[in-house]
């Protein structure tokens, strides 16, 4: 009775956490278009367009901790953490909660907590091509990107580009940032980059994670 109020509240079209599964196993990647709720990505998408408008967005930069730094010359997006403050950003996470069960059960990932970012491009941003974990660290390990744009027009630019786990260089799938658009990958395995956009591109990039233990330092969340 609970399990399924629980579910009709799910973002994702039905099926979904499925095909998630299948495709990772499969490929390592999963791209689903029209999967997330139409007024919840409008809802989200107002509430960041809100944001961007108030300057309550900061810059993205590379690296954790000490070695954070901006480089812009590297990825130019504006993010605010997630922090369950509003009714739209408690349904994404919830969706995500799913998922991260979903993908404990079915995959024996073990994965124990997610963390995910607002993140706005503005025109003529990208962020180059990289890795959202290294081996070894295993502290991301699924990637998960939810976008919010309704409408995107053709030449809008601003795809993420997918390439092959075994070959950096060769292209795999092109995503386009239209709202329902839901995007699932191995962080350790799967190189991805953002195109420069055309248009103010508005996004939700999340990351579940273990915890990892860096010489008995647990590493920060953040
Ligand atoms: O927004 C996207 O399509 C991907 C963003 C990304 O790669 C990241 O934030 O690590
Ligand atoms: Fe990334």
């Amino acid at each position: 009775m609970i399990a399924s109020a629980a579910n009709d509240s799910l973002a994702f079209r039905p099926g979904t956490l499925n095909a998630i599964v299948d495709a990772l196993v499969e490929q390592g990647w999963y791209v689903g278009r029209a999967v997330l709720d139409d007024t919840l990505c409008r809802t989200l998408h107002q509430e960041l367009t809100q944001m961007a408008a108030h300057d309550a967005l900061e810059e993205a930069g590379i690296g954790r901790g000490q070695q954070h730094v901006l480089r812009k010359d590297i990825r130019g997006d504006a993010i605010r953490w997630l922090d369950r403050e509003s009714e739209g950003q408690r349904r994404y996470l919830e969706t995500m909660g799913a998922l991260q069960q979903t993908l404990n059960q079915s995959l024996f990932l073990g994965l124990l907590e997610y963390e995910a970012h607002f993140a706005h491009y503005p025109v003529g941003a990208f962020y180059k091509r990289h890795l959202d974990s290294f081996k070894g660290r295993a502290n991301r390990v699924i990637s998960t990107v939810g976008y919010l744009n309704p409408d995107w027009p053709e030449g809008g630019g601003g795809e993420m580009v997918i390439y092959a786990a075994d070959d950096p260089e060769r292209e795999v799938a092109r995503v386009i940032p239209q709202a329902g658009t839901f995007a699932c990958f191995l962080s350790e395995e799967i190189p991805h980059e953002v195109l420069p956009t055309q248009l103010p591109r508005a996004s939700i990039a999340g990351w579940f994670r273990r915890n990892a233990s860096l010489g008995g330092v647990l590493d920060p969340a953040r």
